[in-house]
């Protein structure tokens, strides 16, 4: 990790799945004051869960950016673990269990509405191989942890109904869509519900945090670029446009970032997938491209209108950081950061999972007082 403007030093770093016992902490009164940088879906789950497990912390969410100016809030919700480097398989796999766990158990509770929870059933196409099939979203873990349903391929015979193919694989399955422009809205809510409270503000430094806060979790996504220099974290552009589209009622996901997921009030359908590429235009080649190959394979979207349009730059890294860091600043203070973020396509599938072990470094930490 890189040192931050001369004036930051690493003490040490602790990976989740090592344990934060050597880890004290010290602070004046009875109070955990936490700071959470981020109003992302990732800085909302960590919060909520940080006051679910720890109920004497007194938390903060600040953030230069809230509510629908986040990436979260444009994303499609799409329970799919993409993309998960094996670097860190053994701790993504839990969040992946937790995720899944806490969301299908609200899934089937009256307050699913609230959080924009719902099953949702549909193809996954490949032209390339069955690994390419299996990978979106099925086999990174098995799918009982996942809690994906109703896995079959597709035989030939049902694949050359499709159109748009000639498809060489293809496969059926129930997952879930968690739509965080809904999630975000309620998490919200419970955040404030506890007592917590919010700051707008931009940091330059999370040396600006130091005596204000006993420990900061740095949930600020492509911003830990700057924030914490973390020079692999980049920009992953795509684009998606919201259709008009009631009558779709299954998703449709293809390799190459195409797909058509339908979300409570529109379709969303994209997209692409942008290595190191920062702009948030919208892009008319690019629509045209998602739009035609979305069609060729479900060709009556053609008539349904375009509804909303959105570009969002998805917080890539080679592998999610979610670990412990002992920071020291001018003055030997020092400060406990604990980083979440690099969460690439898939914070809004691991955000849940991620927030609960945020939670308990937290937890740990209260103990080790
Ligand atoms: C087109 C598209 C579709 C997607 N679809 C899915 C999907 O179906 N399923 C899925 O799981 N994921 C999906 N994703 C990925 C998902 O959107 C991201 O992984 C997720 O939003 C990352 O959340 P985050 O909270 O880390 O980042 P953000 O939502 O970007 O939040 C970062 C927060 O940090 C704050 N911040 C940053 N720097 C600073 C600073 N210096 N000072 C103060 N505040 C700061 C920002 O203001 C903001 O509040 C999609 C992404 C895109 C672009």
């Amino acid at each position: 990790m890189d040192v931050v403007a001369n004036t930051v030093v690493v003490i040490r770093t602790i990976s989740f799945s090592q344990s934060v016992d050597s880890f004290t902490l010290s602070y004046v009164g009875s109070t955990m004051r936490v700071a959470i940088v981020g109003a992302g879906v990732i800085g909302l789950s960590s919060a909520v869960c940080i006051q679910s497990e720890v109920p004497g912390a007194e938390v903060t969410i600040i953030a230069e950016l809230t509510d629908v100016h986040t990436t979260s809030d444009g994303a499609a919700g799409f329970f799919h673990p993409g993309h998960i480097s094996a670097d860190n398989a053994a701790d993504a796999r839990q969040w992946l269990k937790d995720s899944a766990e806490h969301f299908w158990k609200l899934c089937y509770t009256e307050d699913a509405v609230d959080y924009g929870i719902f099953e949702m059933s549909g193809y996954a196409f490949s032209n390339t191989n069955w690994d390419v099939v299996e990978k979106m979203g099925h086999e990174t873990v098995p799918d009982g942890e996942l809690g994906v349903k109703n896995y079959r391929r597709l035989t030939d015979s049902e694949l050359s109904k499709f159109s748009g193919g000639p498809w060489r694989c293809g496969a059926f399955k129930t997952t879930l869509i968690t739509e965080p422009r809904i999630m975000m809205v309620q998490l919200n809510k419970q955040f404030l519900a506890n007592n917590g409270s919010f700051l707008r503000q931009k940091l330059d430094s999370l040396a600006d945090l130091v005596g204000q806060f006993d420990v900061v979790v740095n949930c600020s996504g492509l911003g830990a670029r700057t924030l914490v220099g973390d020079k692999s974290v980049y920009p992953i552009r795509g684009q998606v446009a919201r259709l008009n589209a009631p009558w779709l009622k299954h998703f449709y996901h293809v390799e190459h970032d195409i797909y058509m997921l339908p979300n409570r009030d529109a379709v969303v359908v994209g997209g692409c997938r942008q290595e190191n590429n920062w702009s948030t235009e919208l892009c008319d080649a690019d629509r045209e491209h998602f739009l035609k190959k979305n069609a060729e394979l479900f060709p009556s979207i053609k008539r349904a209108p375009i509804v909303r349009e959105w570009v969002g730059l998805r917080p890539g890294r080679p592998t999610v950081r979610l670990e412990l860091e002992e920071m020291q600043f001018p003055g030997d203070k020092v400060l406990p950061v604990i980083h979440n973020y690099g969460h690439g396509g898939n914070g809004i599938t691991l955000s849940w999972g991620c927030g609960r072990h945020v939670a308990r470094i937290v937890q740990q930490l209260e103990q080790n007082k």
